[in-house]
């Protein structure tokens, strides 16, 4: 089936921090889509002169964006987002490990999957890689609730073997046949990729980061995901757990973990080597500023990663994050650079590519993230409700630009009126 979609559209194909004029703009844009491909990308004028009888679908009045792409997100704290005020050891403890040891229970799971998924599509956001759950079966739930929304998700389970709760911890031997038998069931399946994910390290021995290095050398290709360098009290625990660790990164690059597919969230508190071989490698750092903010875990230092060339995009960090919406992760992490010594003014053209281009990157998955011919349609439409002040906005914006730092500024999900994934509508405003 052919649709020709008429919108004003942006994107940004190439990266604002290393391309000047990065961000495109169509005002009345054209995107012919092909069985969730897109297939031609221009004015619409000239898109329809070449397709007279292809259907058209009329977005005029808001903007139209690739889908979302949030690079850390935490599938069991849907229902705890709002711990305010507590450091991440205690809000850990008290608010997201309670509600995690409720994931053993698959129902339970299954419930808080539907939540979780409706809330990451209905903030704009399709391609997520998901901080899974400690318990298979609840792994499970998700890929299934997540192949029926239509989500591309990228998750795997969560393993730890200390200093959490007794019901979350698992063993190294289990972690690994547990692992194992969610990649042959998920690992590529539909719109599915598996990421061996250990909590971070100061939940995981070095026998557990050695399954997980022995997942990653049996299955090329699956992603590998963690928390790195957040909080300074975290960072001395882990040197202490690790004593003939370099650094933090060491406690992963030992075990074999880093590499082009590995996204490590945070690094709000990293060494120059640390950054060095992150760059070598070529992985990626999750930037999570609302998190960041709401545990008082300190400035991301954005300059010190671009310089040393590291691969940088964005995750909402759902609970420890304060909601799904990248909009807003645009946002905090705009006012965070702005109030830092140093920090990296950040454009709209910055604001989009961490939502979109970089999470793709970071990924490795060059078939979203832009509307490039031969690229998926994901898509986000944004179209406030008349008489709202982003509406007013939107009706006076002097560019197609002008109306996307609005859109940072103060769009939230009731903004989101609909999400395309390959093609497939997968929310719609009520
Ligand atoms: O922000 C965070 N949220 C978590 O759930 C977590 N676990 C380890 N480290 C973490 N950081
Ligand atoms: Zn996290």
């Amino acid at each position: 089936m052919t649709t020709l979609y008429r919108a004003t559209f942006l994107h940004t194909p190439e990266n604002p921090f290393t391309h000047a004029d990065a961000l495109r703009a169509e005002s009345d844009g054209g995107l012919l889509v092909e069985g969730g491909v897109i297939r031609a990308r221009g004015a619409f004028a000239d898109l329809r002169a070449a397709h007279p009888d292809a259907p058209v679908t009329d977005l005029r009045g808001g903007l139209l964006l690739p889908g979302l792409i949030d690079t850390h997100v935490h599938l069991p704290q849907v229902r705890v987002i709002g711990g305010l005020g507590l450091p991440l050891l205690d809000w850990l403890d008290q608010c997201a490990l309670p509600e995690e040891a409720r994931m053993a229970d698959v129902a339970y799971a299954r419930d808080v999957a539907r939540d979780f998924t409706r809330g990451l599509v209905g903030a704009g956001t399709t391609t997520a890689l998901v901080f899974g759950s400690h318990f298979a079966g609840a792994v499970d739930a998700f890929f299934e609730e997540a192949a029926q929304t239509g989500l591309r998700a990228v998750a795997g389970l969560v393993v730890s073997d200390r200093l959490l709760r007794d019901e979350l911890h698992t063993t190294p031997e289990r972690s690994y046949a547990e692992g194992k038998a969610l990649i042959e069931r998920w690992h590529g399946v539909g719109r599915t990729l598996y990421a061996v994910t250990p909590r971070f390290s100061l939940s995981a021995s070095e026998g557990i980061l050695d399954a997980c290095a022995a997942l990653m050398r049996e299955h090329p290709g699956v992603r590998f995901t963690s928390h790195i360098n957040e909080n300074t009290r975290e960072i001395e625990v882990v040197q202490g757990l690790f004593p003939g660790a370099r650094d933090y990164l060491d406690t992963y690059e030992r075990a074999g973990l880093i590499g082009r597919h590995s996204v490590l969230a945070h690094n709000v508190h990293p060494s120059d080597r640390e950054l060095g071989v992150m760059a070598a490698a070529h992985c990626t750092a999750a930037h999570c500023p609302c998190s960041n903010s709401a545990l008082g875990s300190g400035f991301f230092p954005l300059r010190r990663h671009l310089d040393a060339g590291v691969h940088v995009a964005l995750g909402s960090d759902v609970g420890g994050g304060t909601g799904f919406s990248l909009l807003k992760e645009g946002l905090q992490a705009h006012f965070m650079q702005n109030l830092m010594p140093g920090g990296v003014p950040l454009s709209p053209a910055h604001l989009l590519y961490l939502a979109t281009k970089a999470g793709a990157d970071a990924l490795d998955l060059p078939g979203v993230g832009a509307f490039e011919p031969g690229q998926q349609f994901d898509a986000v439409h944004l179209a406030p409700a008349p008489g709202t002040p982003l509406d007013a906005v939107f009706r006076h914006a002097a560019s197609p630009e002008r109306a996307l730092a609005a859109a940072f500024a103060t769009g939230t999900p009731g903004d989101v009126a609909q999400v395309w994934i390959g093609g497939d509508v997968a929310h719609t405003r009520a």
